[in-house]
């Protein structure tokens, strides 16, 4: 059943399309969007640019419109400080988890930018937030989590678009980051992310740029009606993906 809206709550369709040069807006945003570490500036961020940001990420899409995030600043320097020392310990046990020929470069790599950014935010999920049954959620209880990472990427690209970088820091001990934070038992920490303006984007991944690992062709991701299914190979979808590998590029 379609759902009733006032004609005033009906976006017309010339409204709803977008002009070539609002496309490649987007699309701007989308590709030069990068995870920051080592580039933050000490440049104080206006509450303006990031109540725009948050309402970027408030506008995620979420199972049932459930909405089951919050976004806490981290402006406390002994919280940064904390959690910073958190990151320093397990990314020295991180290190031993890697093969001995890639410690030195897993070493190289500068995976934060904890107390170099002026702000942290650390987008939750909280699991309890419209009651047990949630529509959507009632078989893939999981969907909570996966809409506050829609608010992550939001908030991403919109910081992007501000012209601000955002560096996702995980080498942390869950537990330690709940103390810390001093999250009740029902919020899970989803996303702590370093925020501020930088000194230059780069065009790559930093692990693509170090060698680490390079960019997968999309067409070795794309399947069709089961899981492989080689032998579509030579589907024109598939010439079109190869046909359109500079696209991202061209931005
Ligand atoms: C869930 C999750 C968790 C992390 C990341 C990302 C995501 C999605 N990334 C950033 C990651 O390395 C980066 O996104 C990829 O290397 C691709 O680079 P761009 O984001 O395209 O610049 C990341 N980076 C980092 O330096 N330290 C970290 O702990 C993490 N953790």
């Amino acid at each position: 059943m379609e759902s009733k809206q006032l004609d005033s709550e009906i976006i017309q369709k010339n409204e709803a399309a977008f002009s070539e040069q609002e496309r490649h807006g987007f699309y701007k945003t989308l590709f030069n969007r990068r995870d920051v570490r080592g580039q933050f500036l000490p440049k104080q961020i206006p509450d303006d640019v990031l109540s725009r940001i948050l309402y970027a990420a408030h506008h995620a899409p979420s199972v049932g419109f459930m909405q089951p995030w919050n976004f806490m600043v981290i402006r406390s320097p002994e919280i940064k400080q904390k959690v910073q020392q958190d990151f320093a310990l397990a990314h020295q046990e991180a290190e031993l988890m890697f093969e001995e020929e890639k410690r030195d470069t897993y070493k190289s790599l500068k995976l934060e930018g904890i107390l170099e950014s002026p702000i942290n935010i650390c987008i939750t999920c909280d699991r309890e937030r419209t009651g047990p049954t949630v529509i959507g959620r009632t078989h893939m209880k999981e969907m909570d989590l996966y809409s506050s990472v829609c608010a992550v990427q939001n908030f991403w690209l919109a910081a992007r678009a501000e012209g601000l970088g955002v560096g996702w820091v995980s080498i942390l001990h869950h537990q330690t980051l709940r103390e810390t934070l001093k999250l009740p038992a029902n919020v899970v920490p989803i996303a702590y992310l370093c925020l501020g303006y930088v000194s230059k984007f780069f065009k790559k991944p930093e692990p693509e740029t170090a060698n680490w690992l390079p960019r997968t062709p999309l067409e070795e991701l794309v399947s069709f009606d089961s899981w492989g299914s080689d032998e579509h190979g030579d589907d024109p979808l598939i010439a079109q993906i190869k046909k359109d590998k500079n696209f991202p590029r061209a931005f």
